[in-house]
């Protein structure tokens, strides 16, 4: 298998530009392979988390375009090298001064940049943890500490804490932020408890100004790493140093995890991120696709929000996929491009729109009866919602044109082309009417 997944690196290659191969491809190495998983080693937490969000379906389906198969892609961090990560080379010197150590390298916050307040789409979801999470930027240890963040899967939580150390970091450049997940936490706590360096470990974290804990959760059961962390918080707290936590469920319904961290995590403020609505989606494809310089079409970003999960992540690894087959076949992005590039991805939503599902909403939007859609009355007050209608199951649905014609009263084909292009054009030239043949095509996948 190793094999395969050399030649999947040579596949990505082709495709990727160099330097993103070499950041983010490369490095990361072949471990083993089961019947439908292939675990590849990731260099850093950095590494995978970057790889998993922008890289992954097209990872599975390099992988997938050499097995004829496809497979689940698994990372592993890299063991950590016997000194902790932040600091390796300045540790390795055990006679250098403390002072001189601690100022070089100590708190390199490992923030991802692009994860800002600015580029976090706000909708009714997840505003009260955007809020809350401003607020602890603005007056870090002020009012909210510690600032526990929780909700599902992929749906921010991460990017909101490194924008609250963005943002601290923006006004204080010295500011010492420490962004950890809880499962390095306790890592590098094992490897500092091995190779004695636990005053290290211990100063490094109850030394910072801000301490960003991510996915809290990992530490349920890990008895010792909660001592330890039950310490370094009360050092914080005590000093009024911030502390963000972020985990998928609410602190009470977090298994394994000790009362008193429990108690403590209570202490503070509470923010839960829900699953976004459809218009919240839209908007973050749109910010993405914005901020990659690629035009996405609203009815596309449409289709791909009714298509997704709730997994921000997943939407992103839509978007990417659909941007990097544009940009191999050199075409602009469509809905045409997109129900093909996403057929395997969204089957159920493109499928189950049909003629007569269009037709029906359209006449419940205009308030009118569905015989008087299909009639040949020549009235503009049915004349428009008509082609309308047509336009629609043209662009939504796989019926040609005389089968539309058909489920129209018989009209003919040559009837059905003229009710699309008109349409068309008036899309091109009207911003309100685009806005409700948005509208209608919003209920349809809604
Ligand atoms: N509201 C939003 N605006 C812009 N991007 C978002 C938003 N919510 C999530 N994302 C993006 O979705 C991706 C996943 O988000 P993130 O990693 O923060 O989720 P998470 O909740 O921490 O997930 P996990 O539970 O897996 O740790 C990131 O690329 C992030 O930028």
């Amino acid at each position: 298998m190793e094999n395969v997944w050399q030649e999947a690196q040579a596949n990505l290659k082709k495709v990727l530009t160099g330097q993103t191969y070499t950041t983010w491809i490369d490095p990361l190495k072949f471990l083993e392979a089961t019947s439908d998983t292939i675990v590849l080693e990731a260099p850093s937490a950095f590494v995978q988390q970057w790889v998993t969000e922008k890289y992954l379906s097209m990872v599975k389906e390099a992988i997938s375009a050499v097995t004829a198969k496809s497979y689940q892609v698994e990372f592993r961090i890299a063991e950590p090298k016997p000194e902790p990560s932040p600091q390796p080379k300045e540790e390795e010197v055990e006679a250098a001064p403390p002072k001189a150590k601690e100022k070089k390298a100590e708190y390199v916050p490992n923030l991802n940049p692009k994860y800002t307040f600015e580029s976090f789409v706000c909708g009714a979801s997840n505003q009260f943890a955007y809020a809350a999470s401003q607020a602890v930027a603005n007056k870090p240890a002020t009012n909210y500490n510690p600032l526990f963040i929780y909700g599902g899967v992929g749906l921010g939580k991460t990017h909101l804490v490194h924008a609250i150390g963005n943002q601290i970091l923006k006004k204080n450049p010295k500011a010492k932020i420490c962004y950890y997940s809880s499962e390095k936490f306790m890592n590098e706590m094992i490897n500092s408890l091995r190779y004695k360096k636990m005053d290290e470990f211990r100063n490094k974290f109850r030394k910072v100004d801000l301490l960003l804990i991510d996915d809290i959760q990992f530490m349920a059961g890990k008895e010792a790493t909660q001592e330890e962390f039950f310490h370094t918080f009360n050092a914080l707290y005590d000093s009024h140093k911030q502390i963000v936590i972020t985990s998928d469920k609410f602190p009470k319904d977090i298994p394994g995890l000790e009362e008193r961290l429990r108690s403590r995590f209570e202490w503070g403020l509470i923010a839960d991120i829900q699953p976004p609505d459809i218009e919240t989606k839209v908007a973050i494809l749109k910010k993405k696709s914005d901020m990659h310089s690629v035009n996405l079409p609203d009815d596309v970003a449409l289709f791909l929000a009714a298509g997704a999960t709730n997994n921000i992540r997943e939407l992103e690894g839509m978007l990417i996929r659909l941007e990097a087959f544009a940009s191999l076949t050199g075409n602009e992005i469509n809905l045409g491009m997109a129900r093909e590039v996403m057929k395997d991805i969204i089957v159920e939503k493109t499928k189950e729109i049909t003629v007569e599902m269009i037709q029906k909403q359209v006449a419940e939007h205009f308030r009118i009866k569905l015989s008087e859609l299909k009639s040949d009355k020549r009235v503009k007050t049915l004349v428009v919602p008509r082609q309308i209608a047509i336009y629609i199951c043209r662009e939504l649905t796989k019926s040609s044109y005389p089968e539309i014609g058909e489920k129209f009263g018989g009209k003919d084909h040559s009837t059905i082309i003229h009710s699309v292009k008109k349409i068309e054009k008036q899309l091109a030239a009207d911003s309100e009417f685009r806005g409700t043949v948005e509208e209608i095509k919003k209920k349809l996948f809604t």
